[in-house]
């Protein structure tokens, strides 16, 4: 199976544990690896053969800038299924990334799998 991916698309939200930490919004950068099938894409050469990833990622910093959370975990689940059950996707993976939140490290976060990646033999 072909991956369609996106790096570090950085968004802002309200995210955290306390609550002063949700007073203000805070940068996380958001990495997706979707499972999509290219030479189908290729074939047409047309994105509706596909998943557009500039849609995917409008879809996120939407969502991200309106919503408040308190846990990473809950950001990458709820992304993961939006890819899943939104965009059609198979199987996808998600990392979502906390820059600079605990000092002394450069981010934390916390990648998750979701779905059923089929291997083509
Ligand atoms: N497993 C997690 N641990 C922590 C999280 C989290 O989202 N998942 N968040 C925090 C704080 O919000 C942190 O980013 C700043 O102290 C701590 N631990």
């Amino acid at each position: 199976m072909d991956i369609l991916f996106v790096r570090e698309l950085k968004v802002q939200t309200r995210i955290g544990i306390y609550d002063w930490e949700r007073e203000v919004p805070q940068t996380v950068l958001i990495d997706l690896e979707i499972a999509a099938d290219a030479a189908r894409a290729a074939a047409s050469d047309r994105v509706n053969a596909t998943i557009n990833y500039q849609t995917v990622c409008d879809r996120i910093v939407e969502y991200l800038e309106a919503t408040e959370t308190q846990l990473v975990e809950t950001v990458a689940e709820t992304l993961a299924r939006m890819v899943r059950e939104d965009f059609g996707a198979s199987w996808v993976r998600v990392s979502v990334h906390k820059p600079a939140a605990v000092r002394g490290t450069r981010d934390v976060g916390v990648r998750i799998e979701r779905g059923t990646l089929q291997t083509v033999s």
